[in-house]
């Protein structure tokens, strides 16, 4: 495939910590995001993934190599991204329907066609009862949902996620991965997922990217061969396919030989 939307190509970053020390978190990372489909940051704790996913939304500045998107190199953040963190980024003050509303709101978008999109956006999310219930009056899945609504209502090309789910209860993380299947497939938004949830990456990914850890570097690129290019909506049905417990395997190999490589 070499429709890539979005290219990381030999980024790396080192922090400063001050007093002349400095702490290198990634290392000459490569990879494509394939335009419409959904790629997972898999890795162990402070891996570089989040740090990854700064760097391709713009909110940190790759020390070596560069992100871009279709032919620009990003150089900050930009509508063309959004972004979607594990807290709950809702305005309380805000009924639900005016947090989805906020982002066309900035950007002039008239009244009449914010309350179009916000619904529709809302609809989709199955969030269209609460929208004039506040924030407060919500379970954290459906915080996120309104974050998730919110976000995808600016109409980003690209949609990165920070560890969206890893707040939520076992059932209702659950409910939010198949809703954002669904979201996939109706929005045909290109989507990039930081988790360390190796069930989660195996069902929503078309694409893994395993980062080793200190520094993080590309470990392995993996395609789910054995869902051949569909996404499956539905988890239980996931789980008892042929070849899904060898990924997981697999996974929790790589995972383990990198948490011993840090101790
Ligand atoms: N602003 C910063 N200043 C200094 N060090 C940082 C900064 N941000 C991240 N790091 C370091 O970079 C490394 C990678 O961090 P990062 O948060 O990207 O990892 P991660 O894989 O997302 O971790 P986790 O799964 O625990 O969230 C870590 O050692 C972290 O301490």
């Amino acid at each position: 495939m070499s429709d890539a939307q979005l290219n990381v190509r030999a980024v790396s970053k080192t922090f400063s910590l001050g007093g002349g020390r400095s702490l290198k978190a990634v290392e000459d990372v490569s990879f494509a995001v394939e335009q419409n489909s959904i790629c997972v940051l898999l890795g162990p704790s402070g891996c570089g993934k989040s740090t990854v996913l700064r760097m391709m939304a713009g909110l940190e500045d790759p020390t070596e190599g560069e992100v871009t998107i279709g032919d620009k190199t990003v150089t900050g953040p930009g509508q063309d991204r959004g972004m979607v963190f594990q807290a709950y980024t809702s305005f309380d003050w805000l009924s639900v329907r005016k947090n989805v509303e906020f982002g066309m709101k900035v950007n002039n978008v008239d009244a009449a066609k914010r309350r179009e999109r916000a619904d529709h956006f809302l609809d989709l999310v199955g969030l269209s009862k609460f929208a004039d219930a506040y924030p407060s009056q919500l379970s954290g899945g459906m915080r996120q949902r309104v974050a998730i609504a919110r976000t995808l209502a600016n109409g980003p090309e690209v949609l990165l996620m920070d560890e969206p789910f890893g707040a939520l209860d076992a059932e209702t993380r659950w409910l939010m991965q198949e809703l954002m299947i669904d979201i996939a497939e109706e929005t045909n938004t290109t989507m990039v997922i930081v988790t360390h949830d190796l069930e989660e990456a195996i069902f929503l990914a078309d694409k893994i990217i395993f980062l080793s850890s200190h520094p993080g570097r590309l470990k392995e690129e993996i395609i789910p061969e054995f869902k051949a290019g569909k996404r499956i909506g539905d988890k239980e049905r996931i789980i008892r396919m042929d070849g899904y417990s060898e990924l997981e395997e697999k996974l929790m190999r790589l995972m383990r030989e990198e948490g011993h490589r840090e101790t």
